[in-house]
């Protein structure tokens, strides 16, 4: 997507490295960043410089190209697989990724990996942009079908967290709908969440959507079930991290309120994802997906630019109050109306995403946390 006018990726090769673009920069730089190798890509996810699950997969790919420079034996490049694989718990494409690249250099020879892991790692990056590309043009429909129920009116669309271009390769999830809508002319605008504790809305969500000229308001967090009442908003549209075969959805802590909001008031709440991001081992999202618990200094502090341009952080909490920091919250699947994939629209019920993705149904497979 655009940046200043100029077509990027989030993730790209670069000479011997990986280069992405640091996301906890923005919006108040957009600076670049190389990766050297697998401790580098490790630390790049955990401390956020990328996320989203998307990017999350596909930086792991790219990781495991670097693992399969540093790694002399398939013990080694294990080891390096599941340093990856620790980093964040909650969004499945990273191990989907990882395990991806190991299967395809045991399948191609260990001699041969190095640039069986390259192909990997660039055929994953294009998929997740083809996928999100797909998502775009399914979701049109949902927009479409509610302004051609509003002729000339502007259509209206909540957003979560940062489900964009930043959170994949290109496109994004959520966004992708929105940017296609924009692209076909439908008057629309966004609502966007702040998404406290990292903000994520207000800081990548309202960045991006300025940068492609999309009309948008960022708003508290407490702010949708307000607007929804007043009938602010045809309809909510988020991203996931994890979605189980049954369709429970794991997504930024705080998705399961905009769902209970959405359902209160018959407002169509709609999830977008590539299929990478169902985990098929898992059937009770809620009991099942593992929920990632970050440092509490993302709660007790903030960061922002002063009028004179200096990036600080400030403390928010009372000093001694103890704070928790729930990453992520699962929205059961009866409060999602439903799925937007690359394959097409789905309702959430594991009959209906199996029949999608050709697989069988099998709702008494059970699963311990991974
Ligand atoms: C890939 S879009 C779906 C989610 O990844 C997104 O909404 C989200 O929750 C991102 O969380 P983050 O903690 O910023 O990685």
């Amino acid at each position: 997507m655009l940046v200043s006018g100029i077509p990027y990726r989030t993730i790209w090769l670069h000479e011997a490295s990986v280069r992405i673009i640091d996301q906890r920069r923005l919006p108040w730089t957009f600076d670049l960043l190389d990766l050297h190798t697998v401790a580098e890509v490790a630390e790049a996810i955990r401390d956020m410089a990328v996320r989203g699950a998307g990017l999350i997969g596909a930086t792991a790919g790219y990781g495991m190209w670097l693992a399969a420079q540093e790694a002399a034996t398939q013990k080694e490049l294990q080891s390096l697989a599941d340093s990856l694989i620790s980093t964040r718990p909650t969004a499945v494409n990273l191990s989907w990724a990882v395990n991806r690249q190991l299967a395809a250099i045991q399948a191609a020879g260990f001699q041969n990996r190095i640039e069986t892991a390259r192909i990997t790692a660039e055929t994953i990056a294009d998929e997740d942009a083809a996928s999100c590309a797909a998502i775009g043009q399914h979701g049109l429909e949902i927009i479409q079908a509610i302004s051609a129920r509003k002729p000339g009116q502007t259509v209206q669309v909540l957003t979560h967290c940062n489900a964009g271009w930043l959170a994949f390769v290109d496109h994004g999830s959520a966004t992708a709908p929105i940017y296609a809508a924009h692209a076909a002319g439908i008057p629309i605008h966004v609502w966007v969440d702040e998404t406290r504790p990292r903000n994520q809305g207000a800081r990548l969500t309202a960045w991006e959507l300025a940068q492609q000229g999309v009309p948008h308001t960022v708003i508290a967090d407490n702010t949708g079930g307000h607007l929804m009442q007043q009938g602010m908003v045809d309809l909510v549209i988020t991203g996931a991290d994890r979605v189980t075969r049954t369709g429970d959805v794991a997504n930024k802590i705080g998705t399961y309120l905009k769902a209970l909001a959405a359902m209160d008031n018959g407002v169509p709440f709609y999830v977008a994802l590539p299929s990478s991001t169902f985990d098929w081992t898992l059937s009770d999202g809620v009991k099942g997906i593992p929920i990632e618990q970050r440092a509490p200094d993302e709660v007790t502090e903030m960061e922002g630019i002063t009028d004179s341009g200096s990036i600080e952080t400030l403390r928010i909490v009372s000093p001694g109050s103890a704070a928790a920091n729930y990453a992520f919250d699962v929205t059961p699947a009866r409060l999602v109306t439903g799925l937007i994939t690359e394959k097409g629209l789905c309702s959430t019920n594991e009959a209906a995403i199996c029949a999608l993705h050709g697989k069988i149904p099998n709702s008494n497979l059970t699963a311990p946390l991974s």
